[in-house]
């Protein structure tokens, strides 16, 4: 067991070792939605560019004020509308979205005001600096209000259309190649003979990586002989920026895809302590990233969303947000601790506390759909009622 490496090292290893394996490319932004920003956007303009009116009503100016004042309206500002100097003394018409005239600090809102023969009289004393967005107030000239690394939501493609931006550089989207292996796995859509199962592992791999938005570039099968294994992963290195596997990392005979790599590259680490997914493996072929997943399904949910997610985020030029744990207590206890990492498959009860699905076999994926998230027991750890540990709710990866 002390060969297994620790969990954190492990991740640290993964992030020290990847680098950016996507060139950067110029793309319009009605088409930039979903794309990892490859420069950060600094803005060249203020957001607003200048003083304007949060309400219909009156510009003027706050030292002009006094009790029963009526003011005379000298101008009327709409939206667009370039103002005129306000006239000391006097007040103008504005609405929402206007430009303030130089020399007016306060709006009154209309509904604070009325009009007595076609001038203004105020209800109340007006406020200094009321209802006046001041330019800049969303963004600065110089700010950087989008880094590197960010993938583009719908409400950046607002933020940057507001800056009036109408191309970013991005990264191109990331080449995914996908391998899975076992000669007892056959495609669903066909009849099982004895000692069949379908693959699971190779479209649940693909969804994963279409669903954080990288290319699937080829998904490809093998027997389970180094012959085949060498074929696919050499068609796989000559168009995909990385590879991920599922299965024929363990040490039976049948395992083939370590042995593979080793020949044809290197071998980073094999072997991890966490339960399930201990016989990830990661190496790099010819430049190209490697992460061969163990297969049984959950092991390979389990590090698909510790390890291949970190590993293909920061290929794709992404910045790597470790997903954000929660402190949820245990509604169960167990005294056994083991030398791993665990991963439980866990939901949460009306009363707030963490149960763990009575099955946590790792050959077993209904589980982790019946469940919300993984609880983190961390390694030689009892569970105790009532403790808290770290959820990790499936949403965040
Ligand atoms: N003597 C030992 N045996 C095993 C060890 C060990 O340390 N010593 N580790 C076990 C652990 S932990 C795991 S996890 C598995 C991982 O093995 P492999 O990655 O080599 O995976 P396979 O043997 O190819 O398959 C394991 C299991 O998963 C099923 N499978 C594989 N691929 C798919 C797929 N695409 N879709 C659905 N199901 C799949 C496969 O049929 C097996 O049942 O090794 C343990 N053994
Ligand atoms: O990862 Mo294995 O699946 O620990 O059982």
């Amino acid at each position: 067991m002390s060969s297994l490496l620790a969990f954190e090292d492990a991740l640290q290893e993964i992030k020290r070792s990847a680098t950016v394996r996507v060139a950067q490319q110029t793309i319009a932004l009605p088409h930039a939605l979903g794309s990892i920003l490859s420069e950060d956007i600094i803005a060249h303009i203020a957001v607003p560019p200048h003083d304007n009116s949060a309400m219909d009503g009156y510009a003027l100016a706050y030292a002009d004020w006094q009790e029963g004042k009526h003011f005379t309206i000298s101008q009327r500002i709409a939206a667009g509308h370039h103002p005129q100097p306000l006239i000391p003394g006097t007040c103008a018409r504005i609405f929402t979205g206007a430009n303030i005239p130089p020399g007016a600090d306060t709006v009154i809102m209309q509904e604070n005001g009325h009009l007595i023969d076609g001038k203004l009289v105020l209800d109340a004393p007006p406020i200094q600096g009321d209802n006046i967005r001041p330019a800049g107030q969303d963004m600065h000239v110089g700010q950087t209000v989008i880094a590197a690394g960010e993938k583009i939501t719908p409400i950046h493609i607002g933020l940057l259309s507001s800056l009036g931006i109408t191309h970013i550089k991005v990264f191109e989207p990331l080449r995914v190649g996908i391998l899975t292996t076992g000669n007892e796995l056959i495609p669903a859509g066909e009849d099982l003979a004895a000692g069949q199962i379908y693959n699971s592992n190779g479209p649940m791999l693909s969804a994963l990586v279409a669903q954080a938005g990288y290319q699937v570039s080829h998904c490809l099968h093998v027997a389970d002989t180094p012959e085949s294994t060498e074929a696919a992963l050499k068609t796989l290195l000559s168009s995909c920026d990385v590879i991920l596997s599922s299965g024929g990392v363990s040490v039976g005979e049948e395992d083939h895809v370590k042995g593979v790599l080793e020949k044809l590259g290197s071998v980073h680490m094999w072997k991890i302590a966490i339960k399930p997914g201990k016989p990830l493996v990661h190496a790099t072929l010819d430049g190209v990233p490697f992460l061969g997943l163990p297969g049984n399904p959950s092991s390979t949910l389990v590090t698909y969303h510790w390890f291949a997610r970190l590993l293909l985020s920061v290929c794709a030029g992404q910045n790597a947000k470790h997903p954000q744990p929660y402190p949820v207590s245990a509604g169960f206890k167990r005294l056994k601790a083991i030398q791993r990492d665990e991963f439980l498959r866990v939901s949460i009860g009306k009363d707030g506390l963490a149960y763990a699905h009575a099955q946590q076999s790792s050959g077993a994926l209904l589980a982790a759909c019946e469940s919300q998230g993984y609880l983190h027991i961390k390694a030689n750890t009892q569970i105790e009622y009532g403790h808290a540990y770290d959820f990790y709710p499936f949403s965040g990866f």
